[in-house]
C-alpha cells in the first residue's frame, strides 16, 4: 500500500491549477495571485518624517547648540519645496514630507520653544544625518516584484497592493466542490433514523471542510447502493471541479464506488493508503475537453476518516488547483504529554490535542475508539503523527502533529 507522502505527491503531480479571472481588490482575500505584480512606484514616496517633532540640517550644528528661530510647520499630505535657511527649522509631523536640505528630524520632547524659538535638548554631537526620516524608496524600489504567481492573498497583501493603486488583479477562481454521501443506511440529518439506519453527517462535515477552505460547497444529497443512483449522481459531481463522495470505497458488496467512477471515465490514481484512518481512500481524475478536469476523492464513510482524509488530501489539492505553490501539509512537531503505546501495520493519524505549556508545544493523543468515533475529536485539535509497528512513544519525545484548520467564519 501507498504512504501518505507517496498519495500526497501523486496529488500534487496530477492537480493542475484552475482557471483565472480579474477581481476588484477588495474581492481578492484568501486568493492565489495569477501574475506577476511589480511595483509601480518607491515606498515610501518621497522622504518622509518618522516623528512629530522639528526638522533640522545638522550642519548647523556643527559648531555646538544653537537657538532655531521657527519659520513654518509641514504636516502629513502637505508638502514644502523651500529649503531650510541656516538657523531656521520648520515644525514637522509623522508622514509628513521632509523639505529639501532638511536631514534629521528631533523630536517634539527633546525640545522646547518659546516666543518663536526653538531649542533642542539633544547634545549637538549626537545629532545624526538621517534622524528620523525614512528615505524614499527604503522600503520597497519602483520596480520590484512585490507578489509573485502563486502567492495568496492576505490582508497584508490587500493593503501593499492598495498602497501601489493595484485596484484590480488575476486570481485564481474559488473552486465547486460537490460532496456526495453514498449508503442505503443514511437519511437526512432532519430525519429520524430507522432501524438500521444513521444520519448523513458526513456530507455537512465535508460541506463545512470545503467551506473552510474558500471553496464552494455543492450538496448532492444521497446515492443508494445502487449503480443507477450513484452514476446519476456522479454526473452531477463531475460538472465541479471537485468531486469528494463519501462511503462505498472498502469492501463491501455494495462498495461500487470505485467502479462506478471507472464507468464514468474517472482515471484511478490510487485506492487504499497505509494509514488509520483513511485506509480505502480513494483518488483519480477525469479530462473533460469541454469543462476541464474533475478531481475526485473516494473518501472512506467512516466520520473521522472522511474528515482526516478531507485534512491531508482535499485540501491539498484545493492549495494546488487554488494555483498555490505552498502545497506541502503544515506539519509541526510538538512533545508528547504522556507515554503511548502504537500498534499496528498502518501509519496513524490519531486525534490529540495541541497546547502550549511552559512555552514548548504539547500533544496529548485523546481517549479515541477509533475511525467511527467522531464524539472524541470534539476534544482534540489536531492529528499526532505513529508510524507504524509496535513502538512505546515517551512522554517528551517529539512526534510530527497536523494542526486542523479552525475557521472563524464560512467566506
Ligand atoms: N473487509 C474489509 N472491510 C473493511 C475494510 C477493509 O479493508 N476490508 N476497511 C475498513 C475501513 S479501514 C474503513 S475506513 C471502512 C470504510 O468503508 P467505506 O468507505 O466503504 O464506507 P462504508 O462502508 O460505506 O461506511 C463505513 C461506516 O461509515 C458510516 N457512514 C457512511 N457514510 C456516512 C455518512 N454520510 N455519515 C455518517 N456515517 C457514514 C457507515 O454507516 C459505516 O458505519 O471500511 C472498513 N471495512
Ligand atoms: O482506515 Mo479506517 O478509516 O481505519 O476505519
Amino acid at each position: 500500500m501507498l504512504s501518505v507522502i507517496e498519495a500526497l505527491d501523486l496529488i500534487r503531480d496530477r492537480v493542475l491549477p484552475g482557471e483565472t479571472s480579474v477581481k476588484p481588490l477588495s474581492e481578492t482575500l484568501g486568493h492565489t495571485v495569477a501574475e506577476s505584480i511589480l511595483s509601480p512606484i518607491d515606498s515610501p514616496p518621497f522622504d518622509k518624517s518618522m516623528m512629530d517633532g522639528f526638522a533640522i540640517r545638522t550642519e548647523d550644528f556643527a559648531q555646538g547648540a544653537i537657538p532655531l528661530s521657527l519659520v513654518g510647520q509641514i504636516t502629513a499630505g502637505e508638502s514644502s519645496d523651500s529649503p531650510l535657511q541656516s538657523g531656521e527649522t520648520v515644525q514637522i509631523m509623522t508622514g509628513a514630507p521632509i523639505p529639501p536640505n532638511v536631514d534629521a528630524v528631533v523630536p517634539v520632547e527633546l525640545s522646547s520653544v518659546e516666543n518663536g524659538v526653538v531649542h533642542l535638548n539633544v547634545d549637538p554631537a549626537q545629532l545624526r544625518s538621517g534622524w528620523n526620516i525614512i528615505p524614499r524608496g527604503s522600503n520597497m524600489q519602483q520596480g520590484i516584484e512585490v507578489l509573485s504567481t502563486g502567492s495568496s492573498i492576505r490582508p497584508q497583501e490587500i493593503a501593499l497592493l492598495g498602497e501601489i493603486g493595484k485596484a484590480n488583479l488575476r486570481v485564481h477562481h474559488r473552486p465547486r466542490v460537490a460532496v456526495l454521501a453514498t449508503g442505503n443506511e443514511l437519511v437526512d440529518v432532519g430525519e429520524d433514523p430507522g432501524p438500521g439506519q444513521i444520519r448523513n453527517s458526513n456530507a455537512l462535515m465535508l460541506a463545512a471542510q470545503v467551506e473552510s477552505c474558500g471553496a464552494i460547497p455543492v450538496v448532492l444529497g444521497i446515492a443508494r447502493d445502487n449503480r443507477d443512483d450513484l452514476r446519476d449522481k456522479v454526473q452531477a459531481g463531475l460538472e465541479c471541479a471537485m468531486l469528494c463522495l463519501s462511503g462505498g470505497v472498502s469492501a463491501g458488496t455494495l462498495d461500487l464506488v470505485p467502479s462506478v467512477l471507472a464507468e464514468a471515465g474517472v482515471e484511478p490514481v490510487f485506492h487504499k493508503l497505509a494509514m488509520k484512518p483513511g485506509k480505502p481512500i480513494w483518488f483519480g481524475s477525469r479530462n473533460d475537453a469541454a469543462n476541464g478536469p474533475c478531481y475526485v476523492f473516494g473518501l472512506p464513510g467512516n466520520p473521522v476518516s472522511s474528515m482526516v482524509c478531507f485534512e491531508l488530501f482535499v485540501r491539498t489539492a484545493l492549495r494546488k488547483f487554488c494555483g498555490d505553490t505552498q502545497t506541502d501539509v503544515p506539519l509541526q512537531n510538538a512533545h508528547l504529554k504522556r507515554d503511548f503505546q502504537q500498534r499496528g501495520d498502518r501509519q496513524v493519524w490519531f486525534p490529540s490535542t495541541l497546547e502550549f505549556e511552559g512555552g514548548k508545544a504539547v500533544v496529548n493523543p485523546v481517549d479515541w475508539k477509533g475511525s467511527s468515533d467522531l464524539r472524541s475529536t470534539l476534544l482534540a485539535n489536531c492529528s499526532a503523527v505513529f508510524d507504524a509497528g509496535d513502538n512505546l512513544y515517551q512522554a517528551g519525545e517529539l512526534v510530527n502533529v497536523l494542526v486542523w484548520s479552525r475557521p472563524l467564519f464560512a467566506t
